[in-house]
């Protein structure tokens, strides 16, 4: 059979007709939704402040459940990554109509923070970029932003420590959790030899510490708030360079000296998505708690650990911070999976957990998301 373009292009117009079609249906019933939403909000709100509008668009189970069933569906020839990347727009957009969704992110543009944002939220949300991790926590906190992007842990550095001590004060809470693939490169306005200082983020420097001390030993490196503000700093002098994202190179104006620099290749950032509320359950939640241990009961961490075998939750991460209450007295983190905080056996754990530890808190419940689910 002999293949006729315009034919072919003819084919392709009646279909884009149809595809335009449907999706402008599919954005009328999101419109529809958003009036749900609101419905729903007036219906449980006790009036305080009409005139304010908390209801949440960004819905991350229901993003997660959209995903799989295009996955599931997906015949070919389209690669699920492509299908879920078009399925990431379609859904921005129809976040977009419901409300104006400002999100913060750990600028500037260019880090991985604004990467992780992006690949969650779209292109049709708004991002507002932030100078530190504390000021992400800030812009949500204070209602500016709605959502909120912060670096949680990373595959080879381990916690991001800033964020955790935020948690500690902050009345945020984590609404999702997502996963980027995070490769470094080393960037500059001069050559290898020439570079006499490096810019990164303490967590990204320790992600290529045997890159560094094979290639670049001895040399200054300078830390800072973000991988994109040392591709900044790096673009305005002379002998600097940054360990940043690949795309601060056309950002900033930057030459790639090294590609792939990190210590292993597998490296995975995880980041939680913070908001007020976190969201209804799912068919498969994790759920982060925070308490100190009374220390005056002999094995009380051993004795609260257990809480979480005795409902047979596994513990998916396990972390600790000093308190700043006193010296030698901690924060525990403990995340869990397969339990969502408003179930019966979230309530029971708090309770029992109650007897041997201070101050339980849930910090977040949000959909168990595997990073080899994401297709996007
Ligand atoms: C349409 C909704 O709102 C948002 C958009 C979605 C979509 O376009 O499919 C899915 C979840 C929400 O983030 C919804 O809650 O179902």
């Amino acid at each position: 059979m002999s293949l006729n373009l315009p034919t072919l292009r003819q084919q392709i117009d009646s279909l884009d007709h149809k595809l335009i079609t449907l999706l402008n249906e599919r954005a009328q019933v999101s419109l529809d939704i958003g009036a749900a939403k609101r419905q729903a909000a007036a219906a449980t709100s006790n009036g305080d402040s009409p005139e304010e509008d908390n209801t949440h668009v960004y819905i991350p189970g229901r993003e997660k459940q959209v995903f799989e069933k295009v996955m599931r569906l997906n015949p070919g020839p389209l690669a699920n990554e492509n299908l879920c990347a078009i399925y990431r727009e379609i859904m921005s957009a129809s976040i977009a109509l419901q409300k104006d969704v400002l999100v913060a992110y750990l600028g500037p543009v260019g880090s991985f923070s604004h990467d992780a944002s992006m690949k969650r939220f779209g292109d049709s949300v708004q991002y507002a970029s932030q100078g530190t991790i504390a000021d992400v926590f800030e812009a949500v906190e204070r209602g500016r932003c709605q959502y909120g992007v912060v670096p949680f842990e990373n595959s080879i550095a381990g916690s991001v420590v800033p964020t955790l001590d935020k948690f500690i004060k902050s009345k945020v809470k984590i609404r999702a959790e997502t996963y980027l693939p995070v490769h470094h490169y080393l960037l500059s306005k001069t050559s290898a030899e020439a570079v006499r200082r490096v810019y990164s983020h303490p967590v990204a420097l320790a992600q290529c510490q045997t890159f560094l001390k094979n290639n670049f030993k001895g040399i200054e490196l300078v830390p800072c708030a973000s991988t994109s503000e040392a591709a900044q700093l790096a673009s305005k002098e002379k002998f600097a360079a940054a360990i940043c994202n690949k795309v601060c190179a056309d950002i900033y104006g930057l030459d790639i000296l090294h590609a792939d620099i990190e210590d292993q290749q597998d490296n995975t950032t995880r980041f939680f998505i913070i908001s007020d509320a976190w969201d209804a359950p799912t068919a498969s939640d994790k759920t982060l708690l925070m308490f100190t241990v009374d220390h005056r009961l002999p094995g009380a961490l051993c004795d609260g650990l257990k809480v979480f075998k005795d409902h047979n939750l596994n513990l998916t991460k396990i972390d600790s911070r000093p308190s700043l209450l006193k010296p030698w007295h901690y924060v525990f983190f403990v995340e869990c999976a397969g339990v969502h905080g408003d179930s019966e056996v979230m309530s029971t754990v708090i309770e029992e957990l109650g007897k041997y530890c201070l101050d339980v808190k849930i910090v977040g419940t949000y959909p168990d998301q595997r990073p080899q689910d994401l297709h996007y």
